[in-house]
């Protein structure tokens, strides 16, 4: 097991991964559910009078959505309700004196580490922790937190790092996630244990239900997951979007037809696919196609049927424990988010433990007011927590057991 920060000494410099990793609109980055829990925690610790430099990464190389974290500070700063230094560089001259000017009660934001040479290097934990980034501004601080659950699957240098060199603890928001994504995995459950999965990462989704199998009784499907699989079984449904993760329905097809097909063939009687599938008419109307009678075509479905819905929700109501990955449908859409709302309203008006993850899918929860408090925990990771629900070690973990 990890120490977290309740294992801290008061008034100490630490060095702190967190992970504000956000959709970037337009050159604006989005606030989401990973500022207000990273807020929370770094609150906590001034309360206990630590200095903080800050480590966080945004977007990839190459991609639109890379950009500095120089908005990133301005919107931590709105939540924490104290100032939070943005710092053009991550570990150059101009961090050291950030670094330097530290004090008690002080919050600075380095600069995005995948801007670094070594933070995305194939290296081992062992060589991540040799490297100047890390041999730089480890003994600038007395300990070094991890507190970006969502990023805990990559073995990179700011997560695999800094530990091999430092004392190093858990925070807040990675020891909660750790505690409740572990839990099916743990199989602490006597009754049923419910599956909901669903939205656009299908490819991961799908390589996490083979390893799902014993630890799940049933299955609901929808989103793109949901296609994919009613494509396997015939139907005519999902094509690729410019939106879409791409390749699914042409380069990938074969390779996941495969996947799926072991899937079912394994334990496919657990397995439930939505009967009736809608999508947008002409008049710019919500319209449910029963799985029959779909023609192929244009059609794009964006949400689940009312009978699937229907189907769903006694499966939910009858669970001991349900654990969502995924939407049903485009939720951010009101006239589809009826699948999303309809099985999330299942597990808030039944006394089952339930998780939601999926930085996407939790935010439906607070969006149409289901309440957060009818679920025992709403997860800011997506990947992080598909690997946890398959019993997959994580990099920051591993790191920070050690
Ligand atoms: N049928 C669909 N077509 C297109 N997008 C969908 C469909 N069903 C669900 N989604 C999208 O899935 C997203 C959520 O799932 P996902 O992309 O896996 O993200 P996360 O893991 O962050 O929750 C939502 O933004 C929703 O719009
Ligand atoms: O947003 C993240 O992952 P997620 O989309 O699986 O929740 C993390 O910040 C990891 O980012 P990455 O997938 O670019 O390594």
């Amino acid at each position: 097991m990890f120490e977290t920060i309740d294992d801290l000494d008061d008034q100490q410099r630490l060095l702190m991964r967190i992970d504000v990793n956000a959709p970037v609109d337009d050159g604006e980055v989005q606030d989401n559910r990973r500022f207000v829990r990273h807020a929370e925690t770094i609150s906590e610790l001034l309360a206990n009078d630590h200095a903080i430099a800050l480590m966080a990464h945004q977007g990839r190389p190459g991609r639109d959505t890379f950009v500095t974290l120089e908005q990133h500070a301005d919107i931590l700063a709105d939540h924490v309700g104290e100032s939070v230094e943005y710092v053009p560089s991550t570990y150059g001259e101009e961090a050291l004196d950030a670094i330097d000017d530290l004090e008690s009660g002080d919050v600075i934001l380095l600069e995005n580490v995948r801007m670094t040479d070594e933070e995305l290097a194939d290296l081992t934990p062992e060589e991540h922790g040799e490297t100047e980034f890390v041999q730089t501004l480890a003994p600038e601080f007395d300990a070094y937190v991890n507190d970006g659950y969502s990023v805990a699957h990559r073995a990179h240098t700011s997560i695999v790092g800094f530990p091999q060199v430092m004392d190093s603890y858990a925070g807040r928001v990675m020891a909660d996630e750790y505690e409740y994504n572990t839990s099916v995995e743990r199989r602490e459950f006597d009754g049923k244990v419910t599956m909901v999965l669903g939205g656009t990462k299908a490819e991961d989704v799908i390589a996490a239900m083979e390893h799902l199998d014993e630890k799940v009784d049933q299955f609901l499907l929808g989103g793109i997951v949901g296609h994919l699989f009613q494509r396997a079984n015939g139907y005519e449904i999902g094509r690729d979007t410019p939106e879409g993760p791409g390749g699914l329905y042409d380069d990938n097809w074969e390779a996941n037809e495969e996947t799926i097909r072991e899937v079912i063939d394994e334990y496919g009687d657990r397995i439930s696919l939505p009967v009736d599938v809608a999508r947008e008419d002409e008049n710019g109307e919500r319209v449910t196609d029963r799985m029959e009678s779909l023609q192929g075509g244009p059609d794009e479905y964006m949400d689940i049927g009312e009978a699937t819905i229907d189907a769903y929700r006694p499966h939910v109501e009858e669970s001991e424990a349900v654990l969502v990955k995924g939407a049903l449908g485009v939720f951010e859409i009101e006239e589809f988010s009826y699948g999303t709302r309809g099985v999330l309203q299942a597990v808030a008006d039944t006394d089952c433990f339930s998780v939601v993850g999926g930085g996407d899918t939790s935010r439906s929860v607070e969006m149409y007011d289901i309440g957060t408090e009818h679920f025992n925990h709403l997860s800011i990771a997506g990947g992080a927590y598909l690997k946890a629900l398959t019993g997959e070690p994580l990099a920051a973990i591993e790191a920070l057991e050690k």
